[in-house]
């Protein structure tokens, strides 16, 4: 697998229902299809409303971080504490006009937050500055309740320069796009990018 051998770490998969956003992509028949391609860890990102009614689908189909969006949960620590005892890591996400206090209660049951730095949707998408910011607070935020072991994930339109601020600013987690899979080498865009 290309990606294998550009040594990315894990595999991110956007997962897009046509309603939380403007936008649909496939669901657990196609995870489960690509599962025995590689051994790499699959980062389902699942832009879907309801998502606590499909993460069991999700998780079968072999997902290993399941993120759903704060935005699109009801009942978001259920949410998280359903992934967790499917055996998968819980992620969180926040659209760029979330405020980040919207997680401050689910602190105990996540191991992910991932910071939108596009409006979620599409790929090919403009850096937003302001969700720097947020990742600072975020960071802060784990430390003052002794998670330093959540992972804090930015995803929209990384590129060397983008990454570099992220990750200056507290993430650990660079989901890459467009800088990978429009660039001439995968390896060499996976390469850049580690280099944060
Ligand atoms: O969740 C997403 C969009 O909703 C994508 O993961 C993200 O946009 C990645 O693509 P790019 O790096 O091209 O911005
Ligand atoms: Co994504």
């Amino acid at each position: 697998m290309r990606l294998e051998e550009a040594q990315a770490d894990w595999i991110h998969i956007d997962v897009m229902d046509g309603h939380f956003v403007p936008n649909l992509t496939f669901g657990p028949p196609v995870i489960s299809a690509i599962r025995s391609c590689t051994a790499l860890p699959f980062d389902v990102h699942l832009m879907i409303e309801n998502p606590e009614r499909e993460v069991a689908q999700y998780r079968e189909a072999g997902a290993d971080i399941l993120t759903v969006h704060a935005e699109a949960c009801r009942h978001l620590e259920r949410t998280l504490t359903q992934i967790r005892q499917l055996g998968a890591k819980a992620g969180v996400a926040l659209n760029p006009g979330t405020h980040e206090s919207s997680i401050e209660y689910v602190g105990d049951v996540i191991d992910l937050v991932l910071l939108m730095t596009v409006n979620p949707g599409f790929g090919g998408q403009t850096f937003l500055p302001q969700v720097l910011r947020k990742i600072e607070n975020v960071q802060k935020w784990l430390e003052k309740i002794g998670r330093t072991d959540v992972r804090i994930e930015v995803d929209g339109g990384i590129t060397g320069e983008t990454a570099k601020a992220c990750v200056a600013a507290g993430a650990s987690v660079l989901v890459a796009g467009s800088a990978i899979f429009r660039a001439p080498s995968f390896h060499a865009a996976v390469t850049d990018l580690r280099g944060f």
